[in-house]
């Protein structure tokens, strides 16, 4: 076994890439924003991932997602290999397999929040189950708030109503892209303890691209990037950790 080769077993990995490599462009403008990263996204974990501004978060997370293509390498949701996808293919894969949480809300006005929750299924032609939708809206804390439009709830309401609709359909995965970004400090962490139930109570998978050390925090593993690579990760992380890692790796005139 390879020294670094992680210890739980490869089908443990609710996502997965494997020397994952995205280039931008040609000639002059040719950016490389993710430089051959293998990381995996083990069932039932919260990651954060972190890194200085355009060290490949975001294209991380739209790779895994199925929302950006590779330019090299692979990536596995579960046990489907998604290269080997069609584009009909890969679109009802994200749409029953994974949940996404945006830090712009993308939450239709003219519905209410129970039907904007229930949303993607609609459009699968999915019945939620009864049960589970139940439980996300008492733990979300929005029960009575169900017939209200996102114009009629705070900020914090409304994401709280975007992140149960990430979870509504059960996917394998919850991808989360700065999902405080736009919150004040309560707000954010009421998403932050959601998010953290959803996947100690609940046995979610979530991944969370941020900058907040606090947000980060929450989760069970950090993953930091720099230049395009994994280059750390931290277990159990404190705030203060987090701080001082990314201290590390951003230059002194960004701080
Ligand atoms: N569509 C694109 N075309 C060309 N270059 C791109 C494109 N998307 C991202 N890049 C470049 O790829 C690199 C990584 O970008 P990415 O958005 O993944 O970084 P990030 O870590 O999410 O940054 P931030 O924290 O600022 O959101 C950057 O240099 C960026 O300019």
């Amino acid at each position: 076994m390879h020294p670094h080769q992680p210890l739980s077993a490869p089908d443990s990995y609710a996502a997965h890439a494997t020397d994952l490599t995205k280039v931008y462009g040609t000639g002059d403008t040719r950016v490389v924003a993710l430089d051959a990263v293998t990381v995996g996204f083990v069932r039932g974990q919260f990651t954060a991932i972190m890194g200085p501004s355009g060290s490949g978060k975001s294209t991380l997370m739209h790779c895994m997602a199925g929302l950006d293509s590779p330019s090299f390498g692979s990536i596995r949701l579960g046990d489907t290999e998604t290269g080997s996808l069609n584009d009909r293919q890969l679109t009802r894969l994200r749409r029953d397999r994974i949940g996404f949480v945006f830090q712009a809300f993308n939450l239709l006005p003219t519905l209410n929040a129970l039907e904007n929750i229930t949303l993607p299924m609609d459009i699968a032609g999915r019945e939620p189950e009864r049960a589970w939708l139940e439980s996300i809206i008492q733990t979300v804390g929005l029960a009575d708030r169900l017939g209200h439009r996102p114009a009629q709830l705070s900020g914090g309401q409304q994401q709280r109503v975007a992140v149960a609709r990430a979870l509504a359909g059960r996917p394998d995965i919850v991808f989360a892209d700065e999902p405080t970004g736009n919150l004040d400090s309560r707000s954010g962490a009421e998403i932050l303890d959601f998010l953290r139930g959803s996947v100690s109570a609940l046995g979610q998978t979530v991944v969370m691209v941020t900058h907040d050390p606090v947000a980060a925090s929450y989760a069970d593993r950090v993953v930091f990037l720099a230049d395009g690579r994994i280059v750390d990760e931290l277990h159990a992380p404190t705030a203060e950790a987090v701080l001082e890692r990314m201290g590390r790796l951003t230059p002194a005139h960004q701080v």
